[in-house]
């Protein structure tokens, strides 16, 4: 009897602490989240192996952060001299791999985030083969930001094993992280995930997996209702950015904040709720939208948006 206890109090244990030790990650996706994502987890220290399907794609990622950990240094480091710069930039840039190939990549990892494209069926096929060849104990996790993780999850056998990690942009930026469980996602696994999260610094909230999680939900039909409010020809973008700054104090107005989350990831988000909630006039699609999308005016990255964009 005793001898059983003792037993399960030691499986306990060692499942307590290996389901609080991400110590490996793996982020599967190099643009705009998933670079942000992958610095901040070298940044505090984690072995990092950040995958996109060509060198090319990886190489662009690989300078973005360069840059941005150059913005970071310089606030970090107001007074220093060169060395501190250096050493944290080196202790940093040492953490973080490179790779095209993501089933390599995540053979020794505790936790994969996948953030790539905002397209369920992509994802599924990205999953079921991560599936087959992480490890069991591996950690899977979804930044996405409009589609349900239970759909992504039942692409994989480890559904106990999974849950959303819903970052900002810019990741390195903003503070928060929502943590989405699935009522398969075991506790320890919800606990893993959200002690990820603190480890990286951020501030870390619940949400139940429904549509949008918290700040999407809020967000995004305030973005879309902007879009309507130009398209009725009542403002310009210029005005109503210059409203919501100068009137309600938020940071970027909705059009720059469409530019720098990217219209592609927004028409993906506003589809894919449209088409499950056609009636809900929250969701419904945006010509304005559309047509930027379909003329490669997707926002900062490419150049072109709502505004324009020198290209460095
Ligand atoms: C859709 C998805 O699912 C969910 C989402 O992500 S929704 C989008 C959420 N994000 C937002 O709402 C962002 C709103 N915007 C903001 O909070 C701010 O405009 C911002 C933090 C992005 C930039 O701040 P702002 O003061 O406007 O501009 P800026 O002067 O360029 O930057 C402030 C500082 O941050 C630094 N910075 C900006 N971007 C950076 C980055 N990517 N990496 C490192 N440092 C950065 C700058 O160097 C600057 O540093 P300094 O104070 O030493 O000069
Ligand atoms: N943009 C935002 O503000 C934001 C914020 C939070 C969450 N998200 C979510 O994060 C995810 C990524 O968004 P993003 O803005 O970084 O997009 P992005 O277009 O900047 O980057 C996506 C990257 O994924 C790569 N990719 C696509 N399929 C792949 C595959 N099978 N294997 C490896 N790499 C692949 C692409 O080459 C690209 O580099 C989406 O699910 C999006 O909804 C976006």
């Amino acid at each position: 009897m005793a001898f059983t206890s003792k037993l399960i109090v030691r499986a306990l244990s060692t499942s307590a602490a290996h389901f609080n030790s991400i110590k490996t990650v793996t982020v599967i996706g190099s643009g705009l989240m998933g670079s942000g994502i992958a610095q901040v987890a070298a940044a505090s220290g984690h072995k990092v192996i950040v995958v996109d399907k060509t060198q090319d794609i990886i190489n662009k990622a690989e300078s973005s952060i360069k840059k941005s950990l150059e913005r970071i240094v310089k606030k970090k480091f107001p007074d220093d001299t060169k060395v501190g710069k250096q050493k944290y930039l080196t202790d940093v840039l040492e953490n973080l791999s490179l790779s095209t190939d993501a089933l390599a990549a995540v053979k020794s990892s505790d936790l994969v985030i996948e953030a790539i494209v905002e397209n369920l069926d992509v994802k599924k096929e990205l999953f079921s083969a991560l599936d087959k060849a992480a490890p069991e104990k591996t950690l899977f996790a979804s930044n996405t930001s409009s589609i349900p993780i239970k759909e992504i999850a039942t692409a994989t056998q480890r559904k106990d094993r999974f849950g959303g990690l819903h970052f900002f942009n810019p990741v390195p930026l903003m503070k928060l992280l929502e943590v989405i469980r699935i009522p398969e996602t075991t506790d320890a696994t919800y606990k893993s995930l959200e002690a990820f999260g603190k480890a990286l610094g951020k501030t870390t909230v619940q949400c139940k997996d429904t549509p949008g999680f918290i700040v999407n939900r809020l967000l995004v039909p305030y973005m879309a209702e902007a879009i309507r409010l130009v398209e009725r020809g009542d403002a310009s973008p210029r005005d109503v950015d210059t409203a919501m700054k100068l009137g309600a104090g938020y940071p970027m107005g909705p059009f720059e904040l469409l530019d720098y989350v990217g219209l592609d990831t927004t028409k993906f988000i506003i589809d894919g709720w449209s088409k499950k909630e056609p009636d809900n006039p929250l969701f419904q699609p945006s010509q304005m939208l559309n047509k930027l999308v379909k003329e490669n005016k997707l926002g900062m990255k490419s150049g072109e948006g709502f505004y324009k964009y020198d290209k460095k």
